[in-house]
């Protein structure tokens, strides 16, 4: 492997903190050498040893970051270190702009983002060093149907957490309202409790973009509400939409929140996001609803049974809770940290994230290339064209299809 030309440049800058921990240091230039695919270093000017591939893996991992900051003005590289040390002492404006930052579209801005994520990343890989491997954050996403009882819930599980110790964030994933035009999480003001507490930090969804755009944002907030020292992390989005298949691959326990209520009121739910489901909370069980709620929760419990298994470990749950009384919410935590300990000694929960990182990964290729095929010279002004053809029924779509990309191809 290379070393990246900016660790040459500057061993003192980049390398010596990592090389200190490592007990030895590089103070300049002369101490490196690359023969072939060796790499040799000369800790405190003695003798050449050969730098192991885990370590030149790690130093060339440390100087990525560092590598984009090259082209920044100082003004960005100070808003950058400004975030950064605001986000890891737990400034609550800080994570709001930096969030606000990544979900910026502007070129410039993206950048900047990207290095700030790039830092965080780093601090996170340190601090789940330093706590034996394991993830900082339980990352947990919530969906359920417009009246579930969604807000009612978070307010009531998040001040639990707050008062046990915990810090709670709560970002609301919301595609509709880029395509309905209006908003079905964020236009109402919704729990005014739980944003007042000092503990919890609360996202209004997104008011722009397309799912994938939403799923990079949201991907990339989880990150910074962990680097803010946020140990759980919510993520809620409306069960109507693809939205939540977009969340499942985001976080580790996905629950579904239903009310009291089967057939007709629950259509919108698709079968799809049962199946995603490490728990389903029949909520509202409380007063005149205790009723219809076992029943839902018994026809739940005899379909999950059907479900294909997706953990060795763990068999997704059904419960009954109400929001409004806070009866089974404990008892609901207590099973959601017992999941996150059955998959994470099983080392399911790790193997999970790193697929969904190669998941977020291939998300953000097929969003970029996609804006990068419409936007293209070669087939911008072909393809209404060409779609008005599809729509009035004269071209195929596949023909269609084979045309724009071969003008694409050409074109590149
Ligand atoms: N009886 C009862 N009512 C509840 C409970 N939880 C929520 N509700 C009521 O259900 C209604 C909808 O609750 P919300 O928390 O706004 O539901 P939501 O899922 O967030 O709805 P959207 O914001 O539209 O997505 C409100 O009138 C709540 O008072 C509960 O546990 N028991």
């Amino acid at each position: 492997m290379k070393i990246p030309s900016v660790l040459l440049r500057f061993p003192h800058r980049y390398l010596f903190k990592r090389m200190y921990f490592k007990n030895f240091h590089c103070p300049s230039r002369s101490d490196f050498l690359c023969i072939g695919s060796l790499t040799l270093v000369r800790p405190y000017h003695t003798k050449w040893m050969c730098l192991s591939e885990g370590l030149k893996r790690e130093l060339c991992h440390q100087a990525a970051p560092d590598q984009q900051a090259e082209g920044l003005s100082d003004r960005e590289n100070r808003l950058i270190d400004r975030l950064y040390s605001g986000l890891i002492q737990g400034h609550r404006a800080c994570l709001a702009e930096a969030i606000t930052l990544v979900e910026s579209t502007q070129a410039r801005k993206k950048k900047v983002a990207q290095v700030l994520l790039q830092k965080v990343l780093s601090y996170h890989r340190e601090q789940e060093k330093l706590n034996q491997g394991k993830p900082l954050a339980f990352r947990v996403g919530l969906s359920g149907p417009p009246g579930a009882g969604k807000s009612t819930f978070i307010e009531c599980f998040g001040k639990m957490l707050t008062e046990r110790g915990h810090k709670v964030s709560v970002l609301a994933v919301d595609p509709s309202s880029s395509t309905s035009g209006g908003s079905l999480l964020g236009d109402k003001t919704r729990m005014t409790e739980l944003s007042r507490d000092m503990n919890a930090y609360i996202r209004p969804s997104p008011t722009r973009g397309t799912l994938g755009g939403v799923t990079r944002t949201t991907n990339e907030a989880i990150l910074l509400c962990e680097g803010g020292g946020y140990d759980v992390v919510l993520v809620e989005t409306v069960g109507v939409g693809q939205s939540e298949f977009a969340v499942a691959d985001m976080v580790d326990m996905f629950i579904l929140l239903l009310p009291p209520a089967g057939g007709d009121e629950l259509q919108g739910i698709k079968r799809g996001i049962i199946e995603m489901a490490d728990l389903v909370a029949i909520n509202k069980a409380d007063g005149d609803l205790i009723v219809p709620a076992r029943r839902i929760q018994a026809e739940y419990v005899s379909a999950m049974k059907l479900l294909r298994k997706r953990s060795k470990v763990w068999r997704p749950k059904v419960m009954r809770i109400s929001a409004k009384t806070g009866e089974g919410i404990s008892d609901m935590w207590d099973k959601m940290t017992e999941f996150r300990d059955l998959v994470l000694t099983s080392g399911e929960l790790l193997a999970k994230r790193r697929k969904q990182q190669k998941v977020w990964m291939w998300n953000l290729i097929q969003e970029n290339m996609l804006e990068h095929f419409r936007s293209h010279l070669a087939v911008k002004d072909k393809i209404p064209l060409l779609e008005e053809k599809v729509l009035s029924g004269v071209l195929s779509p596949g023909l269609a299809a084979d045309l724009l990309l071969k003008a694409f191809k050409d074109g590149l």
